[in-house]
Order: C-alpha cells, then sequence, then structure tokens
C-alpha cells in the first residue's frame, strides 16, 4: 500500500508554446555544452553554515560523497523503527499530474480535488480554487500567492494549461520565501537544482510569467532555480485522502530531507502526515551504524522492477543513474529479479556481469550464449503486458482473475524467467492483492496458497526491502490474516488439532504480534483513509482470539 505517492523527481515538464519547445529543441545541444563547461553550481551557492545549524540537534549529519553528491549519515547508532526528526516543507504546492483540466481544480489550501460538488467554491480574496472555509485561512494560501493575486489581478483560470499552472503555485511560494524568511531562502540555495543527466531543459518563464499574468513577479534566474530544487528535491503525495472519494496530490520541498540520498534497498522509510502541515516522518528500517549513509526509496513504483528495468526508469524519470547496493549488482542482492532462462541452452540464467554497462550482452551463466539487452529488455516487456492484461482478459473470457495470474505463472516461472523475476513477483502481489480483500470467502486450499504467495513475496522483500519497511509489514499483515483465516476453517472442520502444532499456533500469533507492531509504529498510520484504518482493527481483533486459543479457550468460531 503505497499511501505517499513519490519522491517527486519525476521530472515535470512545464508545457510550453510549440514555438518554444521547437527553440528548446534546437537550443539543446549548445545549450548541454554550455552546461559541461560552466563551474559547476549544481548545489547552488546558499549558505552551508544554515544547513549544519539546522542539524545541530538531530541524529545525523551532512556528509559529501563523490557518487551520491551532499547526503545524510548517522551521528550516533540509529534504532530500527526510531522516529528521527520532522521535517515542515519550506512550502508545497498542488500537483496537477493526474487532473486533466480546470473544471475539477485542486484546492490550494489542502491540495484535494474538488470532484465533490465543490468545484465552484472559491477563496473569498482572491478567487482561486479553495474546498471549503476550513482552507480559506490555511497560511501557505493566504500569506503568499492569495494577496499577490489580488495585487496584480490574476484572475482564475490564468491562460496557461493545468500543470504549468499549479507547479506555478509551488513556484512562486518558493520565491516568496525570499521576501519572507531570507534565511530559509539561503538554507533552499544551497539545495542542489540540476539534475546529473540534465535531460529536461528548463522553460523559458518570461513568456509564462506574461500569460500567467505576473510579467514582473521574480527574477527569471530565480523561477528556474526554485523549479530546478523542486524536481530534484520534492517528495510528492498522491494518495492521502482528505475524505472519501477526494484524493490530493501535491508536493512537499523539506529543507533537512531533500538533502538524503536515495536507495533501491534503502534503510530508512519515510511518510508525510496530511495535519497538521504536510511533515515529513523518517523512520530506520533497520539498525544503522554510525557514520552510515540513510537513505530512502524515492518511488516505491521503481523497486519492485529488476535492476535493468528500474534503472532505466530512475534514468528516465529522476535524470540520475542510481549508485545504490541494489543498482550496482546484476543479481539484485541475490534475489535474480531480472534474470531471464537461456534462450539457447534453456538450463541457464541471462544476466550482464556489469550492471553498469546498459548496452553489455546478457550471457547464459551455464552455456554463454548471449543476447542483447534491447531483445531481453522488450521479451520481458511482452511478458508483462501479457500479465497486465489479465484483468481485461479475465472481462472478455468470463474466466477467474486470480485463475489467469496463477496460469502466467505457472507458464513462466522458472520456464521463461526466473521464479522471483519482477514479472512473476508482481502477478503473485496482484493475486495477493484481490484475495486480501476476499480472505473470508476463500477455501482451504486458497488460503493456503494465499499464506504461500506472501512467503514467496516476503523471501524477496527480506532483501531488497529489508527490517521495518512498508512492502514487510503489509506482507506481514496479509498473512497473519490469512493464517487467521486458516485456524478458522480448519476449526469449522474440527481438523485444527491434527493439522497445526501449538508451535504452528504460536507461530501464528508472532506474525500476528509482527503486523500489529508495523502498524502500531507505522508512519503511514495516521494518513490512511477510515477504510484502511478498519484494516489494522481486524488484526488486532483476530490476535486476541488466537492469543485465547493457545490459552485453552474455543474460539474463534
Ligand atoms: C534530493 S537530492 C539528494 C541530495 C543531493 N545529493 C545533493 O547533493 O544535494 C537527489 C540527487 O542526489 C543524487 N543521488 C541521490 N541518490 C543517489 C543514488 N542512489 N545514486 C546516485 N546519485 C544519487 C542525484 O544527483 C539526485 O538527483
Amino acid at each position: 500500500m503505497d499511501i505517499n505517492g513519490a519522491r517527486t523527481l519525476d521530472i515535470k515538464r512545464m508545457k510550453l508554446s510549440p514555438t518554444d519547445e521547437a527553440k528548446l529543441e534546437s537550443d539543446n545541444n549548445a545549450e548541454t555544452v554550455n552546461f559541461e563547461e560552466e563551474e559547476d553550481d549544481t548545489n547552488g551557492k546558499g549558505d552551508i553554515s544554515l544547513v549544519y545549524k539546522a542539524l545541530e540537534d538531530s541524529p545525523f549529519e551532512l556528509d559529501g560523497d563523490s557518487a551520491y553528491g551532499l547526503c545524510l549519515i548517522a551521528k550516533r547508532d540509529l534504532k530500527a523503527g526510531e522516529l528521527l526528526h520532522d521535517d515542515t516543507p519550506a512550502f508545497f504546492g498542488p500537483s496537477a499530474d493526474l487532473v486533466e483540466d480546470y473544471s475539477t481544480p485542486l484546492c490550494l489550501g489542502c491540495c484535494v480535488v474538488m470532484n465533490d460538488g465543490n468545484g465552484e467554491n472559491r477563496c473569498p480574496t482572491c478567487g482561486w480554487p479553495i474546498c471549503s472555509s476550513d482552507c480559506d485561512n490555511i497560511e501557505h494560501h493566504k500569506a503568499n500567492e492569495c494577496g499577490l493575486f489580488v495585487k496584480h489581478d490574476v484572475k482564475f483560470p490564468p491562460n496557461v494549461e493545468i500543470q504549468p499552472c499549479y507547479k506555478a503555485i509551488a513556484i512562486i511560494r518558493g520565491l516568496l520565501v525570499k521576501e519572507r524568511s531570507p534565511q530559509m531562502w539561503e538554507q533552499l540555495m544551497t539545495l542542489q537544482w540540476k539534475t546529473q543527466l540534465q535531460l529536461t531543459p528548463f522553460p523559458d518563464f518570461e513568456e509564462f510569467k506574461e500569460n500567467f499574468g505576473l510579467p514582473e513577479f521574480g527574477e527569471e534566474e530565480d523561477w528556474t532555480r526554485i523549479l530546478g530544487i523542486i524536481n530534484v528535491n520534492s517528495y510528492s503525495f498522491q494518495r492521502i485522502e482528505k475524505k472519501e472519494g477526494s484524493p490530493s496530490f501535491g508536493e512537499c520541498l523539506f529543507p533537512i530531507y531533500s538533502l538524503m540520498c536515495h536507495s533501491c534497498s534503502p534503510n530508512c522509510t519515510w511518510a508525510i502526515q496530511y495535519s497538521p502541515e504536510f511533515s515529513m516522518k523518517v523512520r530506520p528500517t533497520v539498525d544503522i551504524k554510525k557514520g552510515e549513509m540513510l537513505s530512502v526509496c524515492y518511488n516505491h513504483e521503481f523497486s519492485k522492477f529488476g535492476f535493468y528495468k528500474r534503472q532505466e526508469k530512475i534514468r528516465e524519470r529522476a535524470e540520475f543513474e542510481c549508485k545504490c547496493r541494489r543498482c550496482v549488482d546484476p543479481h539484485d542482492l541475490g534475489t535474480d529479479l531480472a534474470a531471464v532462462k537461456c534462450f539457447k541452452c534453456k538450463e541457464g540464467l541471462m544476466l550482464p556481469e556489469d550492471a553498469s554497462d546498459f548496452e553489455m550482452d546478457w550471457k547464459c551463466d551455464k552455456c554463454s550464449y548471449g543476447m542483447s539487452p534491447e531483445f531481453i529488455s522488450s521479451f520481458v516487456e511482452s511478458l508483462y503486458e501479457q500479465s497486465d492484461m489479465a484483468e481485461d482478459e479475465a472481462q472478455e473470457t468470463g474466466e477467474p482473475v486470480v485463475k489467469i495470474f496463477e496460469d502466467f505463472i505457472l507458464s513462466n516461472s522458472n520456464i521463461k524467467v526466473h521464479s522471483n523475476h519482477w514479472v512473476i513477483a508482481e502477478a503473485a502481489h496482484a493475486i495477493v492483492r484481490l484475495q486480501a480483500s476476499n480472505l473470508s470467502k476463500l477455501k482451504l486450499e486458497e488460503v493456503n496458497r494465499f499464506t504461500d504467495l506472501c512467503q514467496y513475496l516476503l523471501q524477496i522483500k527480506n532483501v531488497i526491502a529489508p527490517g521495518f519497511s512498508n512492502e514487510r509489514g503489509m506482507l506481514h499483515h496479509h498473512l497473519a490474516r490469512g493464517y487467521y483465516m486458516k485456524v478458522k476453517l480448519l476449526i469449522n472442520t474440527d481438523a485444527l488439532k491434527t493439522t497445526l502444532s501449538e508451535e504452528d499456533l504460536i507461530n501464528i500469533h508472532n506474525v500476528q504480534k509482527y503486523a500489529m507492531k508495523f502498524w502500531k509504529e507505522n508512519p503511514h498510520y495516521e494518513s490512511l483513509t477510515e477504510n484502511l484504518k478498519r484494516e489494522p482493527e481486524y488484526l488486532i481483533g483476530e490476535a486476541e482470539e488466537i492469543k485465547l486459543l493457545l490459552e485453552g479457550s474455543n474460539v474463534p468460531k
């Protein structure tokens, strides 16, 4: 369950007029050359002493690394699960990536999509979308663009497309930090604002400012700098729901956690709290030794892929080459999430020898047969598409979707790809998600298959998302609920005592306890909708029943 969407790092492209796009296209090469010739100003020229000062009381400090740039390292040994420093955003803004047009605007206060019959609600002062009277007085709106829009008579909707319009709200709030808090501005100016690969050119802001209605506001250089800082550093949230059915989409710039680096097998987990003001919480998922770098996974979506596709995504969308310990290993830390079966001998496994060489042929470890990465990539892509069509296939054929996923696993696992290959793991995950919402209706053999799949996924996550990670926590939750259903079914057929020993029941209770601990200490918990909060409540009741059973009572019924 990915509550917070992703670290933004998914470069948001400002849509420019066609003329500008063409101009940027032709300027692009020249720009790259200039960029290389320029002295390296990737991290800006703010006052770094302010960063040191801001970190004085925290259990981590600033460090530098040749592969990662600035990063945070532990000042003392950190314990798995301990809550680190809460960071409040220097500014945030609604993110319109998933919104189509101005008819369902985003609230400038809480970033909720106004699709609940409140699409016409406006701020009484500036006339821009505000969902309710609760949001009228939100400081981030009132003290920022609200007055500016009144002063310059900027009306909603402005004469620009919806995505850049909302991006401009975040940029304007960032620019206003310069006047409202010069110290924070200096601190922000130390942040990285250009990506390593620099695939997306910066827009020419002059025309945009004109169309938006703020031709005189802010220097173009500062607009560019703040957009760059947002693109490289902001964390986005996509699924925190203020109320059921009305999701919020936004991105926040955190002055401290912007310095944390990414890992595809991280040692910390993060969450953005919806209220009071989008604070960010970070916890180590494993014990971290003094001097070790803290890392989070910027985008959980990427983590599921094997090394090749994952790196491709990170390069494309975050514009850097990931140097984490998982990405430098073609074996994905021994899980072999990307390994395919040899096309020739059908026995060996194919992977490249060097994960950092994207053009290297993949070689069979038994017969040395080689294939190009492009071929392997399109082969894997077509397998994934096949499993991705399961829902459509189920609708067309009337076959249960779980069966279609099962057949997919059966015909590909250990036949065309490694049994841990990410396309297989994804199909297994799809089954777990589908069956989890249907557990009380499953037969014993289906429940057994469900718990087997949870364990299969756990053996992968134990390596790539170790410790107290969200992924392992959720899998323990599903496993615990599956075990409980099994106990219940066995009791109903009077087969409990002959099937499960007392030791088995103790193990089941331990899994329940682990899952409850995951919920209790989960930084995502407060952000869950009421609906999702019911899940841990079921678990607590079920754990109580297993405990009573262990003590000799005759529950559950
Ligand atoms: C949010 S910033 C982190 C702080 C940044 N290193 C700095 O110097 O300010 C994200 C950037 O850090 C670098 N980075 C973070 N994680 C990395 C990783 N796993 N491998 C390589 N570079 C990484 C990339 O340049 C990325 O665009």
